[in-house]
């Protein structure tokens, strides 16, 4: 038996010993090894391409740019710096951290870091919970909420752009941001003073959040639509989330290759999910406008690798590209940095239907009402 091991090596560049095998392993029982799993072995045909591709895909660590880079004997990051993307991934869960620095040097910056926690961490959940299990899961659990539908009414109904309030405890930038964190108090307070739905952080180690929150806050009795705010490497995560009561997912265009975005999505389709697509420069927007199927794209004010604020991003991007995504019928989040009504006009100007806030709501003493504050009048339901 012939099998082809796609070790960690092959995020370093090196890739399949024989293309044409990789391509065709008809004798083969493929091996995948990846993010440190006990290999698997699984019979492939080799007919047509997408039948491989379709097969691989349903393997439990293989995400589309992994599938990429064997087709094509380009490393992952190769794949990712020849998009623009800066974030590199490391892909090697299974090894401590000090070895993987040894070679790829220290993380450029705050996200990079965030992300190689984050391949660690999606490893263990893998080991915790196959994904196996987790899909049939998913397909037993109650059905997701309009999270597009409740942003665009809200909209209309209130004639300022819809919120999306955040349940943030901290993060790495602001620290801990609310000391006396209830998270379903937050949620419901939110709820009734007319968000149109919510953001539940769920990255533990930098935002001390958790899937635990989100799945209080799901059945807690809170009618609004929910986003699982991850950072997505992996489609596992995606499961998880709606396994959880998510009912939509941020992606993020600075850590995200293409086709792995298009398989995110096609991903959340298939879940019912809404993605939130997140861009903060002209490049990632570009690339995300040319990708079809998405319909809600956030403007970070806030770079991740950086932690500066600029809310005229926000105006920038969309003088630039506001026609297309019209024409597209897309829907425009505005994300970060907002405090006030002054800030809110400026953003509406500038073509968003909505608005992401966390830390102007949840640092005051009542987070309820700080939404009237933040809009200059109440919310309706
Ligand atoms: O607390 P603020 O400045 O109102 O920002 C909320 C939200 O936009 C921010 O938390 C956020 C936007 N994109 C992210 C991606 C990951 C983590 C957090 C974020």
């Amino acid at each position: 038996m012939e099998s082809l091991l796609a070790s960690p090596s092959a995020y370093r560049g090196v890739s399949f010993p024989s293309a044409s095998a990789a391509r065709c392993p008809s004798r083969a029982r493929f091996v995948v090894t990846l993010a440190g799993a006990a290999p698997r072995a699984r019979p492939l045909r080799c007919s047509a391409k997408d039948s491989i591709m379709e097969e691989l895909a349903q393997d439990d660590m293989v995400n589309a740019v992994e599938l990429a880079q064997w087709e094509n004997g380009k490393s992952i990051n190769d794949i990712a710096a020849s998009q623009g993307i800066r974030i590199r991934r490391h892909c090697r869960p299974s090894v401590p951290m000090k070895e993987i620095e040894e070679e790829l040097g220290a993380p450029r910056n705050i996200l990079e870091k965030i992300i190689w926690d984050k391949e660690f961490e999606v490893a263990e959940g893998h080991a915790r919970r196959p994904l196996r299990e987790l899909i049939k899961a998913a397909e037993q659990a109650p059905p997701t909420r309009d999270f597009f539908g409740a942003l665009a009414s809200a909209y209309k109904r209130n004639g300022v752009p819809a919120l999306i309030a955040e349940v943030k405890k901290a993060s790495p930038s602001r620290g801990v941001l609310r000391e006396n964190f209830n998270p379903v108090e937050i949620a419901q307070a939110y709820e009734k003073n007319g968000a149109a739905c919510l953001s539940i952080l769920t990255d533990e180690k930098y935002f001390q959040g958790s899937f635990e929150n989100l799945e209080k806050v799901r059945n807690s009795g809170v009618k609004c639509p929910l986003l699982c705010k991850e950072f997505v490497i992996d489609k596992w995560q995606i499961y998880h989330a709606r396994v959880k009561g998510a009912d939509a997912i941020l992606l993020i265009a600075a850590v995200l290759p293409d086709l792995d975005m298009k398989y995110f999505l096609r991903i959340c389709k298939e879940l019912g999910m809404t993605a939130l697509i997140e861009v903060h420069d002209e490049r990632e927007m570009e690339r995300v406008l040319k990708i079809s199927g998405v319909q809600l794209i956030g403007i970070n004010n806030r770079s991740l690798e950086t932690f500066v604020v600029d809310t005229s991003n926000t105006k920038m991007l969309l003088e630039k590209h506001g026609d297309t995504i019209r024409e597209k019928g897309i829907l425009v989040v505005g994300e970060s940095g907002l405090f006030n009504p002054d800030d809110v006009a400026y953003v509406q100007n500038a073509g968003v239907s909505a608005v992401l806030v966390g830390e102007s709501l949840v640092k005051q003493e009542d987070p309820g009402r700080a939404i009237a504050g933040l809009f200059g009048k109440e919310l309706l339901h």
